[in-house]
Order: C-alpha cells, then structure tokens, then sequence
C-alpha cells in the first residue's frame, strides 16, 4: 500500500459511529452534523463541528464532502475469499451447497494465476463496498492464501485470514495432514503476521472436517505466536450437527469439539451458531468469543433463525459477517438489513434492531471481536481513519431521501433500508483513498 500523507486534511462532512454499542447503551450512536475530522499519517487526530476545527487548524486543507454521509469502515468478520464467484447457489442446504458448489470451485484455487485473479476480485469487492477490515475465511492451499495476503497489503484492506485446514470429509485435494497444516500455517505466520495491515486467523474449516489431530496442530500454533485470532464454524444446520455428533461421541456439544482443543478464547470467531445449546452460549460467554451473524447466508441456505436475544442474555459478543458465498453479496448494508429482517419476523422471540443497533453490528462489534477496536470500528481520534462515505448520485432513490430528510437520524435508516455499493463513492483505509468513483459511475482507484 502507498505511504499516506502526512499531510493534514480536514474533512468536512456529517458522520455517524458508535463508540459504545447499542445493546447496553441508549446513547451509543454519535451524529455530528456539518463535522469536521481532522486526519494526519492516516490517524484522526480531532472531531467535533466543523467550524469548531476551522477555527483550531486554520492553515489546514480542507476536502468537502458535504451532501454526503461518513461512516466507520464496515468490519465483515465472516467472509469466503475463494467463494466470490460462486455466489448465488440458491436452493441447497449447507452439506450439499458445499459439495456442488463451493468445494468444487475451492480446488480451482491450487493454480496460483486463479488465485490471484479470485484475490483481485475479492480484495476489490470488498472495499468497494465499504468493507475495510475483514475477518477472511482463506483457501486450503498455501500458495493462495499467500497471494490472498500480499493482495490485502498492496489494495489497503486489512485483512485477518488464514489457511483453511481440514483431514476428512471434503474432497481429497482439499485435505492436509496435522504435520502439514502446523507446517505451512507456521510458514504463513512469520511471513504476514503483524505486516502492515494484516493478521493470521487459524482457521479449521469446521469440526465435521478436522480430526482431532488436526484441531491440536490449531491449538499449537495459538500456543506458539502472540495475537493469532481462530476462526470456524459451528451450529449452522441440522444434518451438519449431527455429523459432528456422531464424530466426536466424547464431546459434550459442537462446542466442546474446539473447546477442549484449547481453541476457544477472546481472539475466537465463531460463524453461524443457529441451534446452539444453553450450555454452549454460557460456555461462549465465559470464554468472551463471538459469534458471527450471517443473515444473508442463513436465508439462502434455509440454516435458520439467528437465536440473537438468547445470545444477548447469556453475553454473548454478536458480530456480522456475509459469508460470501453462501451469503449473497459482499456488502454490510444488505446484510445488516437482512439481520433486521430476520429479527423482525421472529416477533416476541426477536430483538428490534435500530439503525444505531446496524451501524454497530457492521462497524464496531467486528473491531471488538477481532480486538481492533483500539485501531478501528468508529472515528473518535486516535482511531485509524478507515471510512465509508455514502454519496447517492442525483436522480437516485437513497438521494430523495437524503435531501428530503428532516434530521439525520433518517440518513441511517434509509442508507441500511436502500443504500447499495453504488451509493458509496469513497472508501478510505488508514487514511489513504483505496477507492473512489466519481458521479459518472467510473471508479478512479482499486
Ligand atoms: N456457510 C458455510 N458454512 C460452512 N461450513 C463449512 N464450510 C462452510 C462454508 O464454506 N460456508
Ligand atoms: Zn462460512
């Protein structure tokens, strides 16, 4: 990635973040109108009313974005790189989903020149939707999750990712052996951990697809390196947990199969967890990790509906992911809308979400799964400057309602109720534009 300035720039624009989340805090969602953000070497040094920082940096450049919208850089905690060009298997549950479409599409990733055109795709995608940290389910082959990061750190998008490993049950190019997992995980580690932007997430695919033996390699390296997060799947559908029942007849519950590897800690990720036991959300709990939401996937998969007040009540941490391509797109707003839909049509049993509530789950609680928030998730200073701005063209529907709009409350609303990528016209990653588009449509970077 290109150095960034270190200049300093005041940006004048109405901006929302959460600092603190909706779910314990009324008054979570900050809104400041006609703001002003001071930013130098990619990190925001000030906030407040823009003729408050005017009147403190008068010397300072300033770029107008007024008629426009800032937001915090969305955080998918649950995203497939090799998957983005088999979104849109519609009409199979997950078992058969993974057969026919992804895992067959997964293998293609063993050439490195597939891979790297998929990792331009999926990097590309991804900021161009807003998405400037992502927690990235990688591929089972080493070349590709290597090219996966060096794509990440040249586009700006900071990415928390890691080798998929799985010994059983998939397809026989897609298995490893422990020994060779723990190999070139390690290998993957020392070259990507901590550079730049990037992190490594241990990532066995799923128990159904892990051997014990292969679980302990996982746990090994967590031992080994500082600040690896771990990511899987649980609990995403019926037939997938009964598999996993029958795998580890020892276990108490899906949980259990990474819990007693040692693999379930606040640096874990947990994607899915529809049909999870009392026992495994007090487990989750205690062990502060997160469960990843993915409205979009669970729909189009018939997984189920996310259990998201008994999550809340046990104190279960609750991010959103898009699980691309199970999900249906890479971006946060359709599925931050999605979460509220979801939660709408399960009347008493659901949690009415606001807009701060999706701002939130789509900014913030990504950067506190991943402990980034001191980093990322909203704009107070000292955070990194990683922001969205939504920018409707005239003549949009999003641009009616952003002119007609009384109070910018209603900005929100309608950004998550009909906000698409074509709304979003400039995406900064640590202070540095990494895409923008002018009103003719034509994208000027990535
Ligand atoms: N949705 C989803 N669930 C999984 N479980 C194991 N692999 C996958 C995957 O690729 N997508
Ligand atoms: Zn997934």
């Amino acid at each position: 990635m290109t150095q960034t300035s270190p200049t300093p720039v005041l940006y004048r624009v109405t901006f929302m973040h959460t600092p603190a989340s909706p779910f314990t805090d009324p008054d979570a969602l900050h809104v400041q109108e006609d703001g002003g953000l001071l930013v130098e070497n990619g990190v925001i040094l000030a906030s407040g009313t823009f003729s408050a920082l005017r009147a403190a940096h008068p010397g300072v450049d300033v770029t107008d974005l007024r008629g426009g919208l800032l937001l915090p850089g969305f955080i998918d905690t649950h995203v497939h790189y090799p998957q983005g060009r088999v979104i849109g298997g519609l009409g199979m549950p997950l078992l058969e989903w993974l057969d026919r479409n992804a895992l067959p599409e997964e293998a293609r990733l063993a050439d490195p020149a597939y891979s790297r055109a998929v990792a331009q795709e999926f990097t590309r995608s991804l900021l161009q939707n807003g998405t400037t940290t992502a927690l990235v389910f990688g591929s089972h082959f080493a070349s590709a999750v290597d090219i996966l990061f060096s794509e990440a750190e040249r586009t700006g998008l900071r990415a928390v990712a890691g080798l998929v490993v799985s010994d059983r049950l998939l397809r026989p190019e897609l298995h490893t052996t422990p020994e060779r997992a723990y190999a070139e995980s390690k290998a993957l580690i020392e070259k990507w951990h901590g550079t730049g932007r990037q992190l490594y997430a241990v990532t066995p695919r799923f128990s159904l697809s892990a051997s014990e033996g292969i679980l302990d390699a996982c746990a090994a390296l967590l031992r080994e390196f500082e600040g690896l997060r771990f990511t899987s799947h649980i609990n995403e559908n019926g037939a997938e947990i009964q598999t996993v029942r029958e795998l580890f007849p020892g276990a108490r519950d899906y949980l259990d199969t990474y819990e007693r590897a040692g693999l379930v800690t606040r640096h874990s990720v947990l994607a899915h967890n529809l049909h999870p036991t009392g026992r495994e959300l007090g487990a989750m709990a205690e062990h502060c990790c997160t469960a990843a939401h993915c409205p979009c996937s669970n729909s189009a998969l018939g997984s189920g509906f996310f259990p998201l007040k008994r999550h809340l009540q046990a104190g279960v941490h609750v991010s959103l992911g898009t699980d691309v391509g199970g999900g249906t797109g890479f971006s946060m707003l359709k599925e931050g809308l999605q979460a509220y839909f979801m939660q709408q049509l399960q009347g008493e049993g659901g949690v009415p979400l606001t807009p701060a509530h999706l701002l939130y789950l789509a900014t913030r609680a990504g950067a506190e799964a991943l402990d980034l928030h001191h980093l990322t998730g909203d704009l107070t200073p000292g955070k990194v400057f990683d922001a969205v701005l939504v920018d409707p063209a005239p003549q949009t529907p999003l641009r009616a309602v952003f002119d007609a709009a009384e109070n910018p409350a209603r900005l929100l609303a309608a950004t998550f109720a009909t906000g698409t990528q074509g709304d979003l016209t400039r995406v900064w990653a640590g202070g540095e534009a990494v895409y923008c588009r002018d009103r003719s449509g034509a994208a000027l970077h990535t």
